[in-house]
């Protein structure tokens, strides 16, 4: 039998109302020492918390039973939701610690057992945790669709039509006879598979999308030192983050603000100043600087009045960087210049900006979200929002694609391509063999979940 887990499931204390809840076969003996009632499930009651040794009453709080399996884990379920005081809550804790079975729960324990019981797939988990960690409201939307299931009956609906398929190629065998035409039922069960490649392709370059949204798009802030980063990144972020001073090299290590534009989630990353110096730290400052260009998905290259652009700087972005992410110039100080006429032919984006009076700093905001939202456009369709998800397709497409081009191969070998594709879309889901994923999925949970 399973140890009864109890935790504190709401926010930091003190607060308003504080949620304990638990867990497990010990519940309805619980409920019935603390409050001398096991309330009826899933209705409100109000209930003075007494500990039974003592007798002192603890707290009066709203106590919410869920009988298994209709809960959250599958489990007797309780909520206490009592007073959100540092000492109310402590107290009951340690009441619950005293009962025989009852332990606290570890980080992600309720929905692991949610998901040992089969009340969620782990598309579903990744949902609720995307959900928990959510900071702008197009992530809170993918996340409460994952969560509710559309991305795990979209899989489960592509695996079913591969059992099937597979299913249909064996029957042929065991029911072959000689006057069939040969090869007619898997002639048709390989043209569904090159229709669910393609299915797979679209969703594949569709979600995209999906992780974009999901970890949020990476900005970096470049140029030479004084060019004015850092006072962009606090103009844009509307708040003093990073050091400003006149001095060449302030910024050593990479600073991160988090933005929320239009309901997307950004990074805006402030970098070191880019030039040959001998300085160790502001050198190791540099090649941070550098990594961080080279991982993102638009790079702002900062430029004062008479600075270098970054083909041209002393050590600028390399070729290879130039060419994978796209960089728009942003010509800072404007207050300081009379802009010259520039030859429009160019390719990149110049943007007027001055720190100092403001002036462009709206309409480069307005360009950034336009970008982001244009480098995030989720519809309606469930995407993939893990490198997790991208692994398992590329094995179920590649397991397909193998049975479809070889016809030259038994057909015996080619049903067996149908089962691996059907059995690395059921390890998204977690219908098989994950246990060695599961240990990394639930430690980004926190306690109470
Ligand atoms: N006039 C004027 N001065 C600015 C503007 N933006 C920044 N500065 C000044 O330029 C100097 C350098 O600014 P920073 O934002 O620290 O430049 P940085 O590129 O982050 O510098 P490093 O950290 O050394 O790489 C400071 O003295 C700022 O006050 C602006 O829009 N107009």
């Amino acid at each position: 039998m399973s140890d009864t887990i109890y935790a504190l499931s709401s926010g930091a204390l003190p607060a308003g109302v504080a949620v304990i809840r638990m867990s497990g076969p010990a519940v309805e003996l619980v409920l019935n020492r603390l409050c001398g009632v096991v309330p009826e499930p899933r209705k409100a009651a109000l209930k003075r918390l007494v500990d039974p040794v003592s007798g002192d009453v603890l707290d009066e709080a709203l106590v919410l039973y869920f009988k298994g399996p209709a809960s959250f884990t599958g489990e007797d379920v309780a909520e206490l939701q009592c007073h959100g005081g540092r000492a109310v809550v402590a107290r009951i804790l340690d009441v619950l610690s005293e009962f025989e079975g009852l332990r606290p729960a570890e980080a992600g324990e309720f929905t692991r057992r949610a998901f040992d019981r089969g009340r969620m797939d782990l598309t579903e988990v990744e949902g609720l945790s995307d959900l928990i960690a959510a900071e702008t409201e197009a992530q809170r939307k993918q996340a409460f669709r994952q969560m509710g299931g559309g991305l795990g009956r979209l899989y489960e609906d592509w695996r079913k039509r591969l059992i099937h398929m597979r299913a249909m190629i064996e029957a042929d065998f065991d029911f072959a006879d000689e006057e069939d035409v040969p090869g007619s039922v898997a002639d048709q069960v390989w043209d569904q598979a090159e229709g669910l490649i393609g299915e797979v392709d679209q969703h594949l370059e569709q979600s995209k999308s999906g992780e974009r949204l999901r970890s949020g798009l990476q900005v970096v802030l470049m140029g030479a030192p004084n060019a004015g980063k850092s006072s962009l990144l606090n103009a844009i972020a509307g708040r003093d983050v990073a050091i400003v001073t006149e001095e060449a090299g302030t910024t050593r290590d990479a600073i991160e603000v988090h933005l929320d534009l239009g309901g997307y989630p950004v990074t805006l990353v402030d970098t070191a100043g880019l030039r040959e110096t001998e300085g160790r730290v502001e050198q190791e400052g540099i090649r941070r600087a550098q990594a961080r260009g080279e991982a993102a998905d638009l790079i702002l290259w900062a430029m004062e009045p008479g600075g270098l652009a970054p083909d041209h700087s002393v050590s600028g972005l390399s070729a290879d960087v130039r060419q994978s992410v796209p960089v728009w110039i942003v010509r800072t100080k404007v207050d300081l210049e009379t802009l010259p006429e520039r030859d429009s032919s160019g390719t990149t984006l110049e943007i007027p900006v001055s720190c100092l009076d403001k002036n462009g700093l709206e309409a480069l905001i307005d360009r950034l979200s336009g970008f982001v939202g244009e480098m995030i456009s989720v519809g309606e369709a469930p995407l993939a929002t893990r490198a997790r998800h991208r692994h398992f397709l590329r094995d179920c497409r590649a397991a397909l694609h193998h049975g479809f081009t070889r016809d030259d191969l038994p057909g015996e070998l080619r049903a067996e391509d149908l089962r691996s594709a059907a059995d690395a879309l059921g390890r998204i889901t977690g219908r098989i063999d994950v246990e060695d994923l599961l240990d990394v999925i639930f430690r980004d949970f926190c306690i109470g979940k």
